[in-house]
């Protein structure tokens, strides 16, 4: 163990009910817009190779051009309220929406910047109809914030020279000033997501990045922020120079979900996901695969079957509407989670061996247990192997209790539920009722010590 003044100042899950509620979301949105989506990922025809929101990167357009996309930045079908609902029938229970993404441009009326909303002929207050709108849908908001400013003159990905230094002053108070404007003007947010932290210049800036934090989280208690804001006075980022995880939640998981428990060393974490394989922002030829309801179903109980959230991410086009395909994968996850909904929210980690059928989730602070089915097997036996000798009192359907399964019970800890042939339209879930387990002479089960 190493002594570090700018390390992690917590072991172990944060217990405090604004965490708790954050942990039991299960299903998030993402939303990335600004002026990447006027271009969609094409420049005078030309389709560009990456992804869309770093098109300014691309050596096709003149840095100047694009950072005049301000003033043709008039987004007439954007209606934050459609987001909104559209969030909510998905199931939805928080959205992390773009402040400002690498490109420096500002969704909100930023003081300490000209190259903000307030400069295009749009003019309002993008950040506030976000807030306002998925506040009255009861969903959470958290915003995202892009460190790497590529608009900024004092932004740097270096420090080089005394000339850099003064100017990366200088940057830093300007984004400590826009940390602290944005949890102010929107006093709501329940927590930031943070990106665009990985250059030098800001990996050197350990004292600063941890008295900011420490800062904005007395200005906003309960604030959630994850690993990626700020390194230990090593550079270590996500888990510091003692492995023990920076912030509240682990954010490595990006476009990527952990195969087992052990790869979350028990933290907490969500997994930020795209549609196509790398696409964030609008992008209007969706090439390569495009995942599908199904598949993102499937993500999302992956990922709280291992005690994560599941963030899916929507890039809506220049003019603010969300596109056909977006909504139509929406709505389908949406219906899946009318039915299953209970399988997901306030759900975690089970502890049950992962069987090939599908996954597990438990109901935080009970022993109720859901079965997420996704692949039958051909016997329509589906195993369970409990984490301990459990008493399983009841096994039935979860969108219909009437339909109830007796299980085999194959050795102390180990059951089969058979199905009958082809009943269920797939993915569905079946919920255990479960007791701690008594020995055979009725006496209770005690673990070894
Ligand atoms: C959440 C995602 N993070 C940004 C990003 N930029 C990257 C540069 C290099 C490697 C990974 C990156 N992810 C993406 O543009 C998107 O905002």
């Amino acid at each position: 163990k190493v002594t570090l003044l700018h390390g992690s100042h917590r072991t172990g899950k944060r217990t405090d009910a604004a965490m708790e509620k954050w942990r039991g979301h299960g299903l998030g949105q993402f939303i990335h817009w600004g002026l990447y989506a006027i271009p969609g990922g094409a420049w005078n025809g030309k389709q560009y190779n990456g992804a869309a929101e770093w098109i300014r990167s691309w050596n096709g357009i003149p840095k100047s051009t694009y950072d005049s996309l301000n003033y043709s930045f008039n987004p007439t079908a954007f209606d934050a309220k459609s987001w909104a609902k559209t969030a909510k029938q998905m199931g939805a229970k928080y959205v992390t929406f773009t402040t400002k993404h690498h490109d420096g441009f500002c969704l909100w009326p930023s003081k300490y910047t000209k190259y903000t909303v307030a400069n295009s002929p749009y003019k309002k207050d993008i950040v506030k109809a976000v807030v306002d709108a998925y506040d009255q849908e009861g969903i959470d908001v958290i915003l995202y914030f892009s460190v790497m400013d590529w608009n900024h003159p004092d932004w740097r990905y270096d420090i080089k020279s005394k000339e850099d230094s003064i100017a990366f002053e200088r940057f830093k108070k300007f984004t400590r000033n826009q940390l602290i404007e944005l949890l102010t003007n929107y006093p709501t947010v329940k927590g930031l997501w943070f990106d665009g932290t990985w250059d030098t210049s800001w990996v050197k800036q350990a004292a600063f990045a941890d008295e900011l934090e420490t800062e904005m989280r007395k200005l906003r208690p309960g604030l959630i922020i994850g690993s990626r804001f700020r390194a230990d006075e090593n550079g270590k980022r996500h888990f510091d120079s003692n492995g023990v995880l920076m912030g509240d939640y682990e954010q490595g998981w990006e476009r990527k979900i952990p195969s087992r428990i052990e790869d979350v060393h028990g933290n907490d974490w969500d997994c930020v996901m795209t549609v196509p394989e790398n696409q964030w922002g609008y992008n209007a030829a969706w090439n390569g695969h495009i995942k599908t309801g199904l598949e993102l179903i499937e993500m999302t109980a992956r990922c709280v079957s291992l005690g994560g959230n599941f963030v899916l991410n929507f890039g809506p086009k220049g003019d603010g509407s969300i596109r056909q395909e977006e909504l139509k994968l929406a709505a389908e996850i949406g219906d899946w989670m009318k039915i299953n909904q209970q399988a997901i929210y306030n759900c975690g980690y089970a502890g049950y061996d992962k069987q090939d059928w599908g996954y597990f989730s438990k109901k935080t602070g009970t022993d109720k247990i859901y079965m997420l089915v996704f692949n039958v097997p051909v016997s329509g036996a589906l195993r369970i192997k409990t984490p301990a000798k459990t008493v399983i009192k009841k096994a039935s359907l979860l969108a219909d209790a009437t339909e109830t399964f007796t299980p085999e019970q194959i050795s102390g800890d180990e059951y089969f539920l058979h199905l009958k042939k082809g009943t269920h339209p797939q993915p569905f879930v079946i919920v255990l009722e479960t007791a701690p387990g008594q020995q055979s002479n009725g006496v209770k089960y005690e673990k070894a010590k």
